[in-house]
C-alpha cells in the first residue's frame, strides 16, 4: 500500500501545499518535514483568524473523536507558532489511509499563517519525539503508516514553479537519475539529521569543515552558517546583508553561482538559478542562500530540496539523494 500526492508550489516556491483528507473533509496542507505536528485550522479557530481559510469542521465527520483534555502548542524557528486542541479522524494522503490518527485543531495561530490564507495546517513528517501533544505525545501520520507500507519510506520531489510530489511507500526510479547516495541519520533531536562533509562554491575547491544539517520540507530557503554564508556572497560583487529585504540581495543582473554540498561520497549541487530566489522589485534579488541564525545546524529547506530527490528512510534511518 502507498501514496502518491502532489506538492504544489506557492508564489515563489514559498511553500508546497498538498490535498489531505480529514473524515471526509479535503484541506490543502503544507508537509513539514522538520516539525511532527498534524494541524489545521477549525471551526475551534477564532473567525477573526479563520479569513479565507478552508477550516475542517469536526463536527461534520463520522469518524472523528475528541481526545479530551489534550492540547499542543508549536512554535517555528522563524517565530511563527499555533495552539490547540487534539482529536483523532481518519487521514487520507494520495490514496494512502490513516486511522485514529491525531488530528491538532488551533484554537490560535500566530499572524504569518493567518494572512497565508492557501495553508490551511500543517502536516508534520519528522520523528514522532518532536510532537507537542499533552499529556501524551501523539504519532505523526508518517509513523503511523509505516507498518502498511511496502517500503517504510516517503520520497519528496519538489519544483521550481512547477507540481512535485512526495510518495509514501515506494520509490519511483523514474524521478531522478543514477543512484541513490545514502547517508545516516540522527534522529535524537526529532529532525531528519545529517552531517554535510563540506562544501564548494561555484567551480571552487570543496572545504570547510563539516557541519551538522536537517532536510526541512517546511522551510523555504537554504539556511546556513553565517562563514559560510560570507563565502558564498564574497564571490557575488554586488551583495549586501539588507536590513530592509531581511537577508543577502544583490543585482538580479549578476551571474549567481552554485553551491555544492559534499554529503559523503555525494556532491549535491544546487545550481545557481535556484539561489537567486526571488526579486525585490527593485532591481535587487534575494538569495536562496541565508543565515541559520547560528542554531548550531544548518537547515536545508526547499531552495536544497529542488535539487535533489530525497529519500526520507524511516525503517533504515537513514536519509538518500539523488540528482534529477
Ligand atoms: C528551525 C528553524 N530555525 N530557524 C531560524 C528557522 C527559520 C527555522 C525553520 C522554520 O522555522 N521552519 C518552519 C517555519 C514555519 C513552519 C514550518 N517550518
Amino acid at each position: 500500500v502507498g501514496g502518491d500526492v502532489t506538492a504544489t508550489p506557492e508564489s515563489d516556491d514559498n511553500e508546497y501545499l498538498c490535498p489531505v483528507t480529514i473524515g471526509g473533509q479535503t484541506l490543502n496542507l503544507d508537509f513539514d518535514s522538520g516539525s511532527s505536528d498534524l494541524w489545521v485550522f477549525s471551526t475551534s479557530t477564532p473567525s477573526s483568524e479563520q479569513q479565507s481559510h478552508t477550516i475542517y469542521n469536526p463536527a461534520k465527520s463520522s469518524t472523528f473523536k475528541e481526545l479530551n483534555g489534550f492540547t499542543w502548542q508549536i512554535s517555528y524557528g522563524d517565530g511563527s507558532g499555533a495552539s490547540g486542541t487534539v482529536g483523532t479522524d481518519t487521514v487520507t494522503v494520495g490514496g494512502l489511509t490513516v486511522k485514529n490518527q491525531a488530528v491538532e485543531l488551533a484554537t490560535a495561530v500566530s499572524s504569518e499563517f493567518v494572512t497565508d490564507s492557501a495553508n490551511n495546517g500543517l502536516l508534520g513528517l519528522a520523528w514522532s519525539n518532536l510532537n507537542t501533544v499533552e499529556p501524551t505525545q501523539q504519532q505523526t501520520f508518517f509513523a503511523n503508516a509505516g507498518p502498511q507500507l511496502q517500503q517504510n519510506v516517503f520520497t519528496a520531489d519538489l519544483r521550481h514553479d512547477q507540481p512535485g510530489s512526495y510518495d509514501f511507500g515506494f520509490i519511483d526510479t523514474s524521478k531522478f537519475q543514477g543512484n541513490l547516495n545514502y547517508v545516516p541519520v540522527d534522529n535524537s533531536q526529532g529532525f531528519w539529521q545529517f552531517t554535510v562533509d563540506g562544501y564548494a562554491v561555484g567551480d571552487g575547491a570543496t572545504g570547510g569543515n563539516s557541519f551538522s544539517a536537517i532536510a526541512d520540507t517546511g522551510t523555504t530557503l537554504l539556511l546556513l552558517d553565517d562563514n559560510i554564508v560570507s563565502d558564498y556572497y564574497s564571490q557575488i560583487s554586488s551583495a549586501q546583508n539588507s536590513n530592509s529585504a531581511g537577508g543577502f540581495v544583490f543585482d538580479c543582473t549578476e551571474d549567481v553561482p552554485d553551491l555544492t554540498l559534499q554529503i559523503g561520497d555525494y556532491a549535491a549541487v544546487v545550481p545557481g538559478s535556484l539561489l537567486n530566489f526571488s526579486q525585490n522589485g527593485d532591481g535587487t534579488c534575494f538569495g536562496g542562500i541565508q543565515s541559520d541564525g547560528g542554531q548550531g545546524f544548518a537547515i536545508l529547506g526547499d531552495v536544497f530540496l529542488k535539487a535533489q530527490f530525497t529519500v526520507f528512510d524511516q525503517g533504515n534511518v537513514q536519509l538518500g539523494f539523488a540528482p534529477k
